[in-house]
């Protein structure tokens, strides 16, 4: 089960990262009343990046308790842990190197020095998958937590990003990862926006998160907004493939909602 997509629309890229860095420390303190921990997928790129800057600018940042948030990112490029193309040194940059994590919960794709091919490296963000599921479900067999895919932990809130080829995480058009059905994570080593090499989930595990919420800005987007909204092709417009279980929650700017079919246009925000 899926949920069918939400839109909403705010002025600007200013003001939606506000939005969602509102949104978002909301969804963390409200899952950690309930769970008593949180379990965020950060995604790289500018609006993911930018989310980020966001929550640190926030006065309401101290309202989460970060000791008790597990971080993960749903893709990596497959570079040098120092490299600033590293989504996650990118992330580290923006908030997380200033936020009481523990280290623990905060779960990273593997770099070029420590492993010889993405693949590699996929497989053993695979692994960190499938052992966190298995403490996660040795812990808490009883109760409230809803019924999981027994391979992965409880994802309540996934961000991606969105390009302008409609490619979300490093699942780009018409490529292999789009297609996977089996595998968590994959590798992948001719991306058509560089670096080459990278690593990501794949769709059915991006599905398997309670919220997807796609952070788009930008006229240059408008046109993969448009065609995933219309109902296109997950292999053609892997965006239009990303949907959470309980929400899917597009947050976008004016500009790159130009091309959104009418009827997903609504005069009332998004409930919350
Ligand atoms: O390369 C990537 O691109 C996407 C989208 O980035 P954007 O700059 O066009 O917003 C991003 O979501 C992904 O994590 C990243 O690796």
């Amino acid at each position: 089960m899926s949920a069918d997509p939400r839109v909403s629309i705010h002025p600007d890229s200013g003001v939606l990262l506000a939005a969602i860095a509102a949104r978002l420390i909301t969804k963390l303190v409200d899952t950690q009343d309930r769970y008593g921990d949180a379990t965020i997928v950060l995604t790289g790129g500018t609006m993911g990046i930018g989310t980020l800057r966001a929550v640190a600018e926030s006065p309401a940042c101290a309202a989460v308790d970060w000791s008790k948030v597990n971080v993960w990112w749903g893709d990596e490029r497959f570079v040098a842990a120092d490299s600033p193309d590293r989504n996650v040194l990118q992330a580290q940059r923006a908030l997380l190197d200033r936020l009481p994590l523990d280290p623990a919960r905060v779960h990273v794709p593997g770099a070029t020095g420590d492993f010889e091919t993405a693949d590699d490296a996929a497989a053993d963000y695979a692994r960190q998958l499938a052992d966190a599921a298995a403490r996660e479900h040795a812990a808490d067999f009883s109760d409230s937590r809803p019924d999981e895919p027994g391979l992965l932990p409880r994802f309540d809130v996934l961000l991606l990003g969105v390009g302008p080829d409609a490619h979300v995480a490093s699942l780009f058009p018409e490529m292999a990862g789009i297609r996977e059905t089996e595998r968590t994570v994959v590798g992948v080593e001719n991306s058509p926006k560089p670096p080459p090499a990278r690593i990501t989930l794949t769709l059915p595990v991006i599905k398997s998160a309670g919220e997807v919420w796609m952070l788009v800005a930008g006229e240059d987007k408008a046109g993969a907004v448009g065609l995933a909204l219309a109902g296109a092709g997950t292999v053609q417009v892997p965006a239009a493939g990303a949907r959470g279980r309980d929400r899917t929650l597009w947050l976008i700017d004016a500009a790159a909602a130009s091309k959104v079919p009418e009827n997903l246009l609504r005069k009332e925000p998004a409930s919350a």
